[in-house]
């Protein structure tokens, strides 16, 4: 633990500076709160390399930018827009982009920040970045959303690019958003630059098997965890909240694979059966209705009951502080496994704890999709595109191969597995950070 007797402490004393940076509200940090209460956990492990870890709770660039654009009706509309490069240490900057209408920079700092660590857990050649818009993207057309994209991108455009930092799709961004974003970077610097973003469309070099991933890394993590945990697959019961990108394809994954979805939250409601549900039947039925209730068989609960649905295994894959020491207490799963960011707050991961339910944190769990992201930036460079079943194949051996290893960590220690990764990841930057010194 840090102490005052610590020089670096008493360096950070002299100078009046403390952690949490003048621009975020020291009474209302948000979910920046939470990863300097992770990096805090972690310290006591990193060694000599406790010396750097400054440098964990600071950013490293915030751009904040004025994001101007004509509505349909011919007014002019401005929206806030952020991009956050946590650290570049191991190399650019990765992460994606998120359009909602809670986006604050603490958000899309924390969001930034546990890209490093997640990018370093599995190994990948890549520092950490996020952005996002505040914006409610359902109220908004389609050429408006592409109007503000457009816009957004040659703002950020300052600092992003191949090398430097590369976005991707989040919470209500998808392959269009990425397709606007390469062709308006590509506009501004005069050459189609396709590694610009990564999770774009198949045909515009675009990775197959990104839109799975994160729920694919979901699934592989879990069910490793499922064997530590003697855990059978065939049957387990398995509750998700949020049924966007990563939560429906984990629940298809998962189902696919003989385990049973009995219960599904997004915004619109909450649906539970205990008899199962059909993940696929439960999409076609959202597509064509714009929500998850009235699901033939399901029954539909109010939106705290789902907290204490029976399950085996909990994926949450919406927002951040969905797991606090409000509901965790209710949470019947021996296993969570993370696809959200951010999803359980610290003093929830001590509840949960306690009370033995092991968490895969998300810093793991859903790094299926920056890890095939790397692979399409790979690909993108060779221009030589790989096959479904070669990607796969190499994203289901990181997810595993990282898994187990930070199991070992986790033993090692008697920690949880998030610390693990911390400590995994910490290492890795702060020792990247070391050998790179400071200038002069
Ligand atoms: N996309 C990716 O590759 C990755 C995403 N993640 C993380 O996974 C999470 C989900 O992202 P993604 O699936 O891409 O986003 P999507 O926009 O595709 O889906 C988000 C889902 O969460 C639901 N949701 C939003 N708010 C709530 C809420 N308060 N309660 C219940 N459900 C809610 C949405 O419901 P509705 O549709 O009704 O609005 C939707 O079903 C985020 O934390 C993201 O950062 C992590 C790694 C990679
Ligand atoms: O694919 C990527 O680069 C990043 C995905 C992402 O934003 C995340 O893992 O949270």
């Amino acid at each position: 633990m840090t102490t005052t007797q610590d020089p670096q402490n008493q360096t950070q004393a002299r100078l009046g500076q403390h952690a949490i940076p003048s621009y975020l509200d020291p009474n209302n940090i948000g979910p920046y709160e939470i990863f300097l209460e992770q990096v805090e956990r972690v310290t006591p492990y990193l060694g000599k390399l406790a010396y750097w870890v400054e440098t964990l709770k600071r950013p490293k660039r915030i751009l904040v930018v004025d994001v101007p654009i004509h509505l349909d009706d011919g007014t002019v509309a401005h929206f806030e827009g952020y991009r956050v490069q946590h650290n570049t240490s191991r190399g650019p900057a990765k992460g994606g982009v998120r359009y909602h209408q809670d986006v604050t920079l603490s958000e899309v700092m924390a969001l930034s920040a546990w890209m490093t660590i997640k990018n370093a857990a599995v190994n990948l050649p890549y520092g950490g970045g996020k952005g996002g818009i505040r914006i409610d993207p359902r109220k908004y057309s389609t050429g408006e959303l592409e109007r503000l994209t457009r816009r957004y991108t040659t703002e950020i455009g300052l600092i992003i690019g191949p090398e430097k930092d590369i976005p991707a799709p989040d919470v209500n961004t998808n392959p269009q958003t990425m397709a606007w974003m390469m062709d308006t970077y590509s506009m501004n610097v005069g050459r189609t630059a396709t590694g610009v973003v990564t999770g774009k469309p198949v045909s515009l070099g675009g990775s197959l098997g990104r839109g799975d991933a994160t729920g694919r890394g979901v699934f592989v993590t879990g069910a490793e965890a499922m064997k530590k945990l003697g855990m059978g697959l065939e049957g387990a019961r398995i509750a998700v909240q949020g049924f966007g990108n990563v939560g429906n394809a984990a629940a298809r994954i998962f189902h696919d694979h003989g385990a049973k979805i009995v219960a599904i939250q997004d915004v619109t409601g909450t649906i539970h059966s205990a008899a199962g549900i059909d993940p696929y039947a439960a999409l076609e039925h959202l597509g064509r209705t714009g929500k998850i209730t009235g699901f033939a068989g399901s029954e539909e609960l109010g939106r705290a009951e789902f907290w204490g649905v029976d399950c085996d295994v909990l994926i949450p894959a919406a927002l951040e502080k969905q797991i606090t020491s409000d509901n965790a207490g209710q949470i019947r799963a021996r296993l969570i496994v993370e696809g959200a960011n951010g999803p359980t707050t610290p003093a929830a991961d001590d509840l949960l704890a306690e009370r033995g339910v092991t968490v895969v944190p998300d810093v793991l769990a859903n790094a299926g999709g920056v890890t095939v992201s790397y692979f399409e930036w790979v690909q993108d460079f060779s221009s030589f595109f790989w096959t479904e079943d070669e990607i796969n194949a190499r994203l289901d051996r990181i997810m595993s191969e990282a898994f187990l290893s930070l199991w070992d960590v986790k033993e090692r220690h008697g920690v949880t597995l998030r610390t693990a990764a911390y400590i995994v990841a910490c290492t890795r930057v702060l020792e990247a950070r070391a050998l790179r010194g400071l200038y002069p």
